[in-house]
């Protein structure tokens, strides 16, 4: 099928929206009016450009207010309808979107509406263009999809047909399952937008809030499926107005959007691979058939899907860039967890630590991070800037990434060294993917010195790792770590920080192993900034916090004070027993409980510039990530930064009114 994009998804000029959306592999695109009326272009330029990228235009949109209004008016619309008609012709586009109407003139007439739309069908038709009637979720009397269908078959004619807008439909708690009783001819276009969950008008949630799918919370697979299953064969059409979107480089958010289609396509084909044959009688069996059947039929019209996600298995190990200075400090405090320096790259300034299984390597060389995320360039000051994945099939891992349009980052490689292929997140992060066991593997590339050490801290292997993610790739980067590894959204929390909101989202896969937690802020940041901008953190699990903390402590590493005022409300909420609450004043631990199971973690400063090391307790029904003290954790983390800067001593009281501010972004 048809992949399009409405332009409005995409920042820039015309020229720069046909480029990006043809750069990204698009077949086609709808034309928003605002965008034509700003293009120096002529109606046949913008045609022949799109010609020359190997665009169809879908679409122009959208014409406004028409229906059910007084004959006068009426007249005039069909005089301002003709001259868009015949735009649309010199666009070389064969269909006119028109919505429902909001004007105050309309009335909650049918057999008006639906004569109307007939005169605008009659119209269309003389100038070789059909009318794709859309109901907005807030039209004036036409809201819903099923009216602008019984208004589309009372009006009967071949140039009027049904927009259905996934958004419109979803955001109100529609369904399209009766469309299947709708005749497939007159299913003139699809839209698809995907949303949040939010309380809030209808008209703004739309304008400013939509995604790509996948990225939000609606079920496009079973809305696209009962559209397709339905006999529509157009194109599958991007429509998002999303403030971030906007003001994102067009580009990439043309890439981004193309992915969300890739993982939607994959999805309503993914039950063609269950056999139908496997059935055994029963209702809930036919219906597995049933979906089995009309996933292949789907699969016919597509192209082929990405090979599958490869399950991860957790981390294989985590790159930190460092430069000498931070490089220094990093080392020491690993060390002071356990960790041994096992082993140094053959041809490469990189060191291999570990503890238990948790693998880290400290790079002193250029980052692999991508030349386009926070991590990048310059000396590093400590980032990560890449984490491996473990998995099974790491090449077949690779090949979806590289499918699912994931940029793969160039790579040098002495001799004899794994082939490993890396591809740069949205936030710049180099992910690999391995199989540590291997010959072959990664782990031959270094020239091992020994074991890690019998040196017991309590560290296990990396929990998690937490990325924070540019202000403009937050949901892109959401799609983006989703669609390669299989993962999930696991939490969604949104945390009143010192500085600003931060939006706080983790996904993982099914089973659990590969936990990522990716922050962002809400609002793009102002010169008002935390002194620690966008910090990362690694995670490592530990299977005693306590352990943990007293040979951080006894081998004077860093960790972060926790103000007493947390203890005290931590003990008003949930009455903890007074041991455990004086040994977590004791040694600075967070606590979270969810039930009976039990969350505990113990921070370090920041080592460098932008990272810390979380050490994480977590009992097997815990599936948070700490989210309630984050807040706490990161006026700490200025606090302890500004007594850094200013020469002072852990515990040395009230932080210097300036000092985080006027240093606000720099270290
Ligand atoms: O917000 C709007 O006005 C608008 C316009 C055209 C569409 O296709 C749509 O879904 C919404
Ligand atoms: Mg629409």
């Amino acid at each position: 099928m048809r992949r399009s994009i409405a332009t409005v998804c995409l920042s820039g000029t015309l020229e720069d929206k046909l480029s990006a959306a043809a750069g990204a592999g698009f077949d086609g695109v709808e034309i928003f009016e605002n965008d034509l009326l700003a293009c120096p272009l002529s109606p046949e330029q913008v045609a022949e450009r799109c010609a020359d990228l190997g665009l169809a235009v879908e679409l122009y949109q959208p014409f406004r207010d028409f229906e059910a209004v007084p004959e006068e008016l009426h007249r005039r619309n069909l005089r301002r309808a003709a001259r868009k008609f015949a735009l649309a012709r010199r666009l070389g586009a064969d269909t006119v979107l028109v919505c429902s109407s909001v004007a105050p003139e309309a009335v909650d007439d049918d057999a008006l509406a639906a004569a109307q739309l007939r005169a605008l069908a009659d119209l269309a038709a003389e100038h070789g263009v059909r009318v794709a009637y859309e109901a907005l979720a807030w039209g004036k009397h036409v809201r819903t999809w099923e009216r602008s269908a019984e208004l589309v078959l009372r009006a009967d004619h071949p140039a009027l047909g049904l927009c259905l807008d996934s958004f419109h439909v979803l955001s109100v708690g529609g369904d399209v399952s009766a469309v299947a009783g709708f005749p497939a001819e007159k299913l003139f276009f699809l839209q698809l937008a995907d949303a949040p969950h939010m309380r809030m008008d209808v008209l703004q949630w739309s304008r400013h809030h939509r995604l790509f799918p996948g990225q939000g919370a609606f079920d496009l697979v079973d809305f696209t499926s009962r559209v397709l299953d339905a006999g529509y064969d157009g194109p599958l059409s991007l429509e998002v107005f999303n403030d971030v979107f906007r003001q994102a480089p067009p580009d990439r958010a043309a890439v981004d959007a193309m992915r969300s289609l890739i993982v939607l396509e994959e999805a309503l084909v993914r039950d063609s691979t269950g056999s139908a044959a496997d059935a055994v009688p029963g209702s809930a069996a036919d219906a597995a058939a049933g979906a089995a059947a009309g996933a292949a039929a789907r699969a016919r019209r597509f192209a082929a899907p990405p090979p599958p996600a490869s399950a991860p298995e957790g981390f294989a190990f985590v790159e930190l860039a460092v430069d000498p200075e931070s490089g220094v400090e990093v080392a020491r405090t690993l060390a002071a967890a356990g960790f041994a320096h096992v082993g140094q790259h053959r041809s490469k300034p990189v060191e291999l630590w570990q503890q238990g299984d948790a693998r880290v390597l400290l790079n002193t060389g250029p980052s692999t991070a991508a030349g386009t995320g926070p991590g990048s360039g310059g000396p590093a000051g400590a980032a990560i800037g890449a984490f491996a994945v473990e998995t099974a099939d790491p090449e077949r891992a690779a090949r979806r990434a590289t499918a699912l349009l994931a940029p793969v980052l160039p790579r040098t490689r002495g001799a004899a060294e794994a082939d490993l292929t890396a591809v740069a997140a949205p936030d710049g992060t180099a992910v690999f993917f391995c199989r540590t066991g291997a010959s072959d593997g990664w782990l031959g590339d270094f020239i091992l010195s020994g074991a890690p050490g019998p040196d017991r801290t309590g560290v296990t292997a990396i929990d998690h790792l937490a990325l924070s993610q540019p202000f403009d790739a937050f949901d892109e980067a959401t799609l983006f770590y989703r669609s390669l590894f299989g993962l999930a959204p696991e939490h969604d929390a949104e945390l009143a920080a010192p500085f600003g909101l931060v939006r706080s989202r983790a996904v993982t896969d099914p089973r659990r192993r590969l936990r990522l937690l990716l922050d962002g802020t809400v609002l793009r940041r102002g010169s008002w900034a935390p002194a620690v901008p966008d910090p990362q953190h690694v995670a490592f699990a530990t299977d005693d916090v306590f352990r943990t903390a007293r040979a951080l402590r006894e081998r004077g590493a860093p960790i972060l004070e926790v103000p007493g005022n947390y203890y005290d409300d931590l003990d008003a909420r949930l009455a903890l027993d007074p041991g455990l609450l004086a040994a977590l004043r004791e040694h600075d631990v967070f606590y979270e409980r969810d039930g009976d199971a039990e969350y505990f973690h113990l921070c370090t400063e920041i080592l460098g510039s932008r990272i810390f090391f979380e050490f994480v307790q977590r009992s097997p029904g815990h599936h948070g990530y700490g989210a309630a003290a984050a807040p706490v954790r990161m006026a700490a983390h200025r606090a302890a930064h500004a007594r850094r800067r200013r020469g002072l001593a852990r515990g040395s009281g009230r932080v210097d009114q300036d000092a985080g501010v006027q240093d606000a972004g720099r270290v």
